[in-house]
């Protein structure tokens, strides 16, 4: 290879990045890019992506090299870049969305050389077939079981150059403004991963549904953006099985997605399945206005941190879908737009198992949000930390303020009374 364009999307980082990795020992020439798509909204996610991507450029030029950004539509401007340098060979990482195909299926009907690298799974997507048959894992067990004996590529060092051509217009990344809910970028990643296998870890087996305690790694983020390799933190996290099946649960939703694209807009099973329109209903849960304090404590936690706990997505989820009866896409959009990590597969994937058109085995199992309230939330500190009309209602009643002989100022009556049968 002479020159090289290393074509960065949600990859944002130098470490164990295998296309970066190929392309600097092989090609006289590297060119790092990112085009920026400028349908991606303004909000939460977009200022975290602008954070990753300068703090990937500092990364580049420690190296010698540097990150060219360019705005538009990315098979476009990576051609006339391509055009522009006399790039022959474009190394990207695979990825498993309909977008991300799309991409890959119009780069591939171009005149240059399209190499696809692994690094955003632990298991690339394509690299375990059920015994059975068929094309992906339908079921977790046995794809956990698969995945855990699956050979690992070695995790990369960072490259000590990228031989970026100079005299090149390295492009304006626009400034994120105002400060987002989460520092983004590689370092704030690997700063916060060290931090939690040191502290967290070993409490993670115990303590990863405690909604109050706040005890998981709030790492996802990082792993959306990768700014943090999930083979990486796979390696350094393996003394705590637990932990780790939730990263093996990431890569199961990637895989399914990479078998079943139209995954965020279609029923993976179940096709027949209807829902319930209610606007009224679907805003006052968007808004934490339900009057089911575990589900508005949630749906506020998502507006104020761009973040969820993952019991808490389950608890609000499920209201959702099975209590009001509304539709799991309508749940999907609402956390896409809202969630820092908010990533095609893993949203559209678990919203769909909590729907019961996905991949659960038990797709009528009942879910109980006041049973689990009184469960994860056992002295109601998670609802009250998130709302305040409920800060002073003592813990018999923090998640049943309906039972107080008068209803706390500020806070709506319950939307479905039938939220406790089930
Ligand atoms: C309705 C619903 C929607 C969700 N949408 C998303 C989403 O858009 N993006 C996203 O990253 N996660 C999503 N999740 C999964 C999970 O809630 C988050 O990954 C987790 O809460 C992130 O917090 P953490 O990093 O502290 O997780 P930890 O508990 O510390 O787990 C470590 C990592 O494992 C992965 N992980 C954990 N649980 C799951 C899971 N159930 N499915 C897939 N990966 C998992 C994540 O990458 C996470 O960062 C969703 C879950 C539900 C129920």
């Amino acid at each position: 290879m002479a020159t090289a364009i290393v074509l960065f999307n949600r990859d944002l980082r130098v470490h164990d990045h295998p296309a970066l990795a190929a392309a600097c020992e092989r090609a006289e020439r590297v060119v790092p890019l990112f085009v920026l798509d400028p349908a991606v909204p303004e909000g939460n996610r977009r200022g975290f992506l602008l954070e990753c991507l300068a703090e990937l450029r500092a990364a580049l030029r420690a190296r010698d090299g540097d990150l060219v950004v360019r705005q538009g539509d990315v098979v476009r401007e990576t051609m006339k870049l391509a055009a522009e340098v006399g790039v022959t060979t474009i190394c990207a990482s695979a990825d498993v969305s309909s977008l991300a195909r799309r991409r890959e299926e119009r780069f591939a009907g171009e005149r240059i050389e399209y190499l696809l690298f692994p690094g955003v799974t632990v298991v690339p997507p394509d690299a375990l077939r059920p015994s059975g048959g068929g094309d992906h894992y339908r079921v977790f067990t046995p794809y956990w079981r698969a995945w855990t004996r699956h050979p690992r590529r070695p995790v990369l060092p960072p490259p000590r150059a990228v031989r970026t051509p100079s005299g090149l217009a390295a492009g304006r990344l626009p400034r994120p403004q105002p400060p987002g809910p989460a520092p983004g970028g590689e370092p704030a990643a690997r700063e916060r991963a060290d931090r939690w296998l040191r502290h967290g870890l070993d409490g993670y087996a115990d303590g990863h549904d405690d909604l109050a305690g706040d005890r998981t790694s709030r790492l996802s983020p990082y792993l959306r953006f990768g700014c943090l390799s999930p083979l990486e933190l796979a390696c350094r996290a393996e003394r705590s099985e637990s932990f780790v099946r939730q990263l093996c649960w990431r890569d199961f939703h990637h895989q399914v997605t990479y078998a079943f694209p139209r995954i965020g807009r279609e029923n993976y099973r179940h096709p027949e399945r209807r829902w319930r329109q209610d606007p009224d209903a679907l805003q006052a849960w968007q808004a934490g206005m339900t009057g089911l304090p575990i589900v508005d404590a949630g749906m506020r936690q998502l507006l104020a941190e761009g973040w969820m706990h993952n019991r808490a997505r389950l608890i609000t989820a499920a209201y959702l879908v099975r209590h009001l009866g509304l539709d799991w896409r309508d749940g999907v959009r609402h956390f896409f737009q809202h969630l820092l990590d908010g990533d095609v597969a893993d949203n559209s994937g678990n919203w769909q198992w909590v729907a019961g058109t996905g991949n659960d085995t038990r797709p009528n199992r009942t879910f109980n949000p006041l049973r689990q309230a009184k469960r994860y939330d056992p002295d109601g500190h998670y609802v009250r930390r998130y709302v305040p009309e409920l800060a002073g209602v003592p813990a018999p009643y923090v998640h049943e303020p309906w039972r107080l002989p008068s209803p706390p100022a500020g806070y709506p009556a319950r939307l479905d009374s039938a939220a406790d049968q089930g």
